[in-house]
């Protein structure tokens, strides 16, 4: 395709509201339709895209320029506009379903902008478990914006509609939940929350999943977020954070702070997540096949595992109704902090580290890294088990993976060995290899 402007065709007339910002870009990619009226799969869309470019480059290029001369023009300051981060926006919009994109420089960040819509004296709806960072900025809200926070359980309906009124102007929902994988009902959620006041924003974080997995906007929520740090970009090498709307004033108001305190994301970061984003499908579907492996390993090993690919979920059917998939992270509990303690650091391959969603296979103690900033009494009162690990799992060989984790569980005394192969501790016996440590570090 040349650099002049695409016909005009019904496809195009039905893209052209993702060009809501004004820019003269054609939209990410040109018309998403091939000749019969079918709609490209998400994992085309992913890396189907059109630039301007002069040279017709194959990948946009990256604008690493603060300024743009002249008067009047699409662009004048990176701070407002940047034509690598608005091809990025327009890509994001068309896979997050979304009439409109934002991109900032990180998921935090995102929440950050999406939190400036509150003023003092409204009611924030959230969950009792929550990403830590998420905890923090609430908390942090409450105690010096003014904003009123209900923490609830969002797995239960009826919990929710409890506090939900005509002050509640956000709901802020994870699922699954970041680290206890519980799932929500967003379409019910939505329509209750706007039930209550029309004007309620129903905001959802859909990290855990990313938008090959799950539209939060399909289901009735008004602003959809991610920390593109994750599956987005899946290499951890960029930090970054999405969101989209179908409200094109909401667009506006979420753009506002972005160019007023100058936290959208940065040209080569913009491609570094454009890069990325390309291979999300290949990413995912292997990072799923390999926790899905692993879950059931662990459980039939005689683990508690939450993970919503398993049977045993408890709302398997909910999240199945929702999503697409059950994504890659997955937490298991050992009945011991020292126990997992210990499991953590017996493993090799899985990088001791916080984050998920990378080609890398990760784990981490959340109580003592991710969610480390929820203090230790509010974890108890939400029931976040001190010795849960979280497994994130990555693209390696998935019998490299469970040979890794078998190695680990064995040093670590998590495991018995059997005739059949190995097999968790019962609640008896980590307790008394607990008591036995405590007796040993207690020794003069
Ligand atoms: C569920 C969830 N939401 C949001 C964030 C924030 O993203 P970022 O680290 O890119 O700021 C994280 C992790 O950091 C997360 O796990
Ligand atoms: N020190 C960081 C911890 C980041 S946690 C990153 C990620 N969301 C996860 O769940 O692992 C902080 O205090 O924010």
């Amino acid at each position: 395709m040349s650099s002049s402007k695409a016909p005009v065709t019904a496809a195009s007339k039905a893209l052209a509201n993702l060009d809501l910002d004004g820019h003269d870009l054609p939209p990410s990619p040109a018309p998403s339709s091939p000749s019969n009226g079918r709609k490209y799969a998400l994992a085309t869309e992913l890396v189907y895209t059109e630039t301007n470019d002069q040279y017709n480059s194959s990948s946009m290029p990256i604008y690493q320029s603060a300024t743009f001369k002249g008067e009047g023009n699409e662009y004048d300051y990176s701070r407002s506009g940047n034509p690598t981060r608005s091809h990025l926006e327009r890509h994001i919009a068309k896979i997050m379903n979304a009439r409109r994109a934002l991109v900032v420089s990180s998921g935090m960040g995102a929440l950050d902008v999406i939190t400036r819509l509150l003023k003092p004296g409204d009611e924030v709806v959230t969950g009792d478990d929550l990403y830590g960072g998420t905890n923090r900025l609430l908390k942090y809200l409450s105690t010096h914006g003014g904003i009123v926070t209900h923490h609830v359980d969002t797995t239960n309906n009826d919990a929710v509609k409890a506090v939900l009124s005509e002050k509640t102007t956000m709901v802020l929902l994870e699922s699954p939940t970041n680290p206890l994988m519980k799932i929500v009902d967003i379409s019910t959620l939505s329509n209750a929350a706007h039930e209550a006041n029309p004007k309620a924003l129903v905001i959802v974080d859909n990290t855990m999943l990313s938008p090959l997995l799950q539209n939060p906007l399909d289901l009735g929520a008004d602003i959809v977020y991610e920390s593109g740090t994750k599956y987005l970009s899946g290499h951890h090498d960029v930090m970054a954070g999405v969101m989209a709307t179908n409200d094109p004033e909401l667009g506006d108001k979420l753009y506002f702070p972005i160019n007023a305190s100058g936290c959208g994301l940065s040209p080569f970061d913009s491609w570094l997540l454009l890069r990325g984003v390309k291979t999300l499908a290949v990413r995912m579907e292997k990072q799923q096949q390999n926790a899905m492996v692993i879950a059931t390993f662990l459980e039939r090993h005689g683990f508690k595992v939450r993970y919503p690919g398993l049977k045993s979920h408890p709302q398997y059917t909910l999240h199945w109704s929702q999503a697409r998939g059950a994504g890659a992270v997955l937490s298991f509990e050992t009945g011991s902090t020292q126990l997992s303690e210990r499991i953590v650091e017996a493993t090799r391959l899985f990088g001791i580290s916080v984050s998920f969603g990378c080609v890398n296979s990760l784990i981490s103690m959340p109580c003592r890294m991710s969610h480390a900033s929820i203090d230790a009494a509010t974890r108890k009162e939400r029931a976040l088990p001190e010795d849960i690990i979280r497994l994130c799992i990555g693209i390696e060989d998935v019998a490299d993976l469970l040979d890794d984790l078998q190695q680990a569980l064995v040093r670590a005394g998590a495991v018995r060995i059997t005739e059949d192969g190995i097999e968790a501790l019962t609640e008896d016996e980590t307790a008394g290899q607990t008591r036995q440590t405590r007796n040993l570090t207690d020794e003069p």
